[in-house]
């Protein structure tokens, strides 16, 4: 495909999303969950993969756009020799079927439009029987089903416009396409509507498009109301946080990396992976980043999704699962994709499910406690969870891990495991020196808080180089080591801590971002070719410049950040600055988190003094 990652904007239902090009096409879209097959999958191929184009005859790319206000319907308006129209895309909140509507509406002059829906289910590999019923198009294969339909309007401007005066929209079949050709003049609109449906079922309900983007704005426009937030960078934070909320899947309080799979951490390389799944880290720091906006409702959703997925022995924890808690998620590779930009192989499933993840009981407890900490009223079981979660860590924080960064090279004493298992146990003495009346051994949590601290000061910090380490021996570096202020395992003045963010930005920067470790050898990851600067731990460095007393640096990467955001305020996993682009899969949660995270540090800090 020849759009670049950041061409693209999200449109979402809470159960699945999709990508909406500049030039007009939607290149990716998965139904009926995020984790479904793609019936649009061109973002990973080519045209003939499946996609909905609609844009003026000829155009090549939208003039500008813009989400409207704080929602997620996303309008991008075109201007052209004969005229401009705005075309308006957007997933309604779901009732049962999930609908994409696309409106196109006159803005002046007179304006040719053509749209082709090639539709293509099992991720570009199935071409659907296509017939027309009821005045609608339905194509058909196998399990799925999708219904367009098209409604004209015309508005009087200046005069009556009679019935027969409505844009006319001629729609016929070319190669296994659904192709629509129609002019829209001044005030006049055009709206499709897409609907996904089971196969097997009667013809689904249809949605009132212009009822339905009325509702769509009001919904995200009152969830975004409720944004405790007012301080600096309000307009990047509140987006980031719509698009936090867009990766939720609404039914069960499931949180998704992101919505992309294969999207490359460098173009044409093998680094690519599906992200459409719910990692406890990830929905962990999500929660965290709700919360500290006042989303108080997400959190008690997602920690009750947690303790559906998790419950049974706590040795079976995985660090993923699917979007309702399933725990298969078997990686399997789809040859016919050519890959975004030849990057193959495009896979879908992800191995790293079976992987040990030392920090994640860490990040689960500490969200849990943070949780707590603003008035979310404890489950009884929730903290026998923790207990569980806990007694489990104690048996097995001494060995070795895959870490957060997933690797796929030898199993290491990853350092920032290690941390996280303090930040279990020093959560767990807190809770319990809060609240006595709770089950538990405070001293056996002291104990282990104590012992974990010694062994990583002894074994992951190296004097010479006054730095914390990536794993136990190693001379890598690692950038997660930037969070160790921030879980409170060392005070942000003390040296080491100083030490470290000096040469994680000497040794991991990359043009004043940072890369999360060195892949120049893949002794580490097992992984050939390397990857762009990681956006999160960028983020990361700003925090810890911060933390460490050096606020103007913090502030200018922060604000270099920021304008690494797409024209709708969206990042995806990585960023090259030596091309210039966004990688890996979009948006990503983790970098939102990290947006967001900065944006409300920098602003404590004002306050503060
Ligand atoms: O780099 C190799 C690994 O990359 C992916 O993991 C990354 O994304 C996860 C989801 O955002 C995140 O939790 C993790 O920290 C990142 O390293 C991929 O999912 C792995 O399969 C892969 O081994």
């Amino acid at each position: 495909m020849t759009q670049r990652i950041e061409d693209y904007a999200l449109i979402g239902d809470l159960q699945t999303a999709a990508l909406v090009g500049m030039n007009g096409s939607i290149d990716w879209l998965c139904l009926p969950r995020f984790d479904s097959a793609a019936c649009f999958a061109s973002l990973l191929g080519n045209k003939e993969n499946g996609h909905w184009s609609l844009a003026p005859r000829g155009a090549s790319r939208c003039t500008s756009r813009r989400y409207v206000g704080e929602s997620l319907v996303l309008e991008s308006l075109w201007e052209t020799r004969s005229g401009t129209v705005k075309v308006t895309d957007f997933m309604p909140q779901r009732d049962v079927a999930p609908d994409v509507v696309r409106i196109v509406e006159g803005v002046s002059g007179s304006v040719e439009m053509s749209a082709t829906l090639r539709l293509r289910f099992d991720y570009g590999s199935i071409v659907p029987w296509v017939r027309r019923t009821d005045g609608q198009r339905v194509a058909v294969a196998g399990p799925d089903s999708v219904w367009l339909r098209s409604i004209s309007r015309a508005r009087p401007v200046g005069g009556e416009l009679a019935p027969n005066e409505k844009p006319l929209v001629k729609t016929w079949g070319q190669e296994f396409s659904t192709c629509s050709s129609f002019t829209v003049g001044a005030g006049e609109k055009v709206a499709f509507v897409l609907t996904w449906h089971p196969s097997h079922l009667p013809r689904p309900d249809l949605v009132d498009p212009f009822e339905a983007l009325e509702h769509s704005k009001a919904d995200w426009e009152e969830w975004a109301g409720l944004c405790t937030y007012k301080g600096p960078y309000r307009e990047a934070v509140v987006r980031s946080l719509l698009t936090l909320k867009a990766l939720s899947y609404a039914p069960t309080g499931g949180i998704v990396a992101a919505p992309t799979t294969s999207l490359p951490e460098e173009l044409g390389g093998v680094r690519n992976w599906d992200y459409r799944y719910c990692w406890l880290r990830d929905s962990a720091l999500v929660l965290n980043a709700l919360l500290s906006a006042g989303y108080v409702d997400e959190a008690r959703a997602w920690r009750d999704w947690l303790l559906r997925a998790v419950a049974g022995d706590p040795s079976d924890l995985q660090i993923m699962y699917g979007v309702a808690g399933e725990r298969r998620l078997p990686e399997t590779e789809l040859p016919w994709l050519s890959g975004y930009a030849g990057s193959r192989p495009v896979r879908t499933g992800n191995e790293a499910v079976q992987q040990l993840q030392l920090d994640v009981y860490g990040e689960v407890i500490d969200s849990l406690y943070v949780a707590r900490e603003v008035g979310l009223a404890g489950q009884p079981h929730a903290w026998d969870l923790q207990l569980a979660l806990l007694g489990f860590l104690e048996s097995k924080w001494r060995e070795p891990d895959e870490g957060l960064w997933e690797v796929r090279g030898p199993r290491q004493h990853f350092v920032h495991s290690k941390v996280m298992a303090w930040v279990a146990a020093d959560r767990a003495v807190k809770t319990l020196e809060a609240d006595p009346s709770l089950r538990g051994d405070v001293n056996r949590w002291r104990t282990m808080r104590d012992e974990v601290h010694r062994e990583v000061c002894e074994k992951g910090f190296d004097p010479v180089r006054n730095t914390f380490t990536q794993a136990y021996g190693s001379t890598e570096l690692d950038a997660a080591t930037l969070l160790i202020p921030r879980f409170g395992f060392l005070p942000p003045e003390d040296p080491r801590v100083v030490g470290t963010v000096d040469a994680v930005r000497a040794e991991l920067g990359g043009d004043g971002l940072v890369h999360r470790y060195s892949t120049e050898s893949s002794s580490v990851d097992g992984l050939p070719g390397g990857e762009g600067t990681f956006l999160v731990c960028s983020f990361w460095l700003a925090d810890a410049l911060l933390m460490t007393g050096r606020r103007e640096e913090a502030t200018e990467l922060f604000e270099r950040l920021l304008a690494l955001c797409n024209d709708v305020g969206l990042l995806a996993e990585e960023y090259d600055p030596a091309i210039g682009r966004q990688l890996g899969n979009f948006p990503q949660a983790f970098s939102h988190i990290g947006l967001v995270g900065t944006a409300l540090a920098l602003a404590e800090e004002d306050e503060a003094g």
